[in-house]
């Protein structure tokens, strides 16, 4: 459904992407991992087209994406709804109004500039928000919510548009180890019970192992890894992230449990 063909993004003389190449049968939850200025997020941004590629095509469902204009473009950014590490969410507005927010594309200019907002998009914005746990805040001010909790309402947002792909750019980065657990549990759930393909750029290799199917290893640039979490083994993690002998995934872990063993191993004099 989903197939990517040796795309490619310069920057000048940087090559961020380099000829990557990813085919997506069915849907299923993919994390991305590597170091860095690995490349992950230009990869992310030209699915989405927030970026445009220099090379190398994007093909959905039959469909050239990489060659759209215009409402087509638009519409191709809705069926790919995007999260970013930092929520991007209106601090002073509601949580309601920041989840119908994601309807915008489909408005006009004037309900868009009086905020009227059709009831029945209303009740789906708190159903969707119910859904993520979190309905009891829909009258509150974002900023006055946990990290966690804007992470889910950004979640909210982007399920309005029903989107066929969510693209999350590093969901969890600014989340402690339990809201991060929290909002990958939530990505996971989409996923199983609506059947939406998840693509999330990940930092820690435990939280990719854990709740995605696919994993797929960037270097400079460049597809060094695309297996299942049981066919990445350590070697292969210190040849994604250029590390030597001393590598331990602890290290890169936000997992409570994983942050309690490395603190004990810290305090164990050599
Ligand atoms: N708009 C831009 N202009 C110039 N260079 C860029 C731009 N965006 C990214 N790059 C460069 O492309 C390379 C890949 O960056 P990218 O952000 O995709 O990596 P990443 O793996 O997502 O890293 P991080 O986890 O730090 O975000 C880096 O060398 C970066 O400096």
């Amino acid at each position: 459904m989903l197939r990517i063909a040796q795309l490619t993004k310069k920057f000048g003389r940087n090559t961020a992407v380099d000829a990557a190449s990813i085919q997506v049968e069915k849907p299923a939850m993919i994390g991305i991992i590597g170091r860095s200025g690995a490349g992950k997020s230009t990869l992310l941004r030209m699915l989405n087209r927030l970026e445009d590629a220099t090379s190398g095509s994007i093909t959905f469902e039959d469909r050239e994406i990489t060659g759209l204009g215009g409402a087509e473009k638009r519409a191709w950014q809705a069926d790919c709804a995007m999260i970013f590490q930092q929520f991007n969410l209106v601090p002073r507005m509601d949580v309601v109004s920041n989840v119908l927010h994601g309807t915008l594309n489909r408005r006009s200019t004037v309900s868009t500039l009086f905020n009227l907002y059709p009831n029945e998009d209303i009740h789906r914005a708190i159903d969707i928000l119910d859904r993520l746990g979190i309905a009891e805040h829909a009258p509150k001010r974002a900023e006055a919510l946990s990290g966690g909790q804007q992470q889910r309402v950004a979640i909210a947002r982007a399920l309005m548009q029903d989107p066929k792909i969510i693209l999350a750019d590093e969901p969890i980065a600014s989340l402690d180890p339990m809201n991060a657990q929290v909002v990958m549990e939530a990505l996971r759930r989409i996923h199983e019970e609506d059947g939406r393909m998840v693509i999330a750029n990940l930092h820690t290799l435990d939280t990719a192992r854990r709740y995605c199917d696919r994993v797929i290893g960037m270097r400079a640039g460049r597809i060094v890894f695309d297996g299942t979490p049981e066919q990445l083994t350590t070697d292969m993690a210190r040849e994604i992230y250029g590390a030597d002998a001393s590598f331990s995934e602890e290290a890169t872990s936000t997992e409570i449990g994983a942050l309690d063993r490395s603190a004990k191993a810290a305090a164990v004099p050599a």
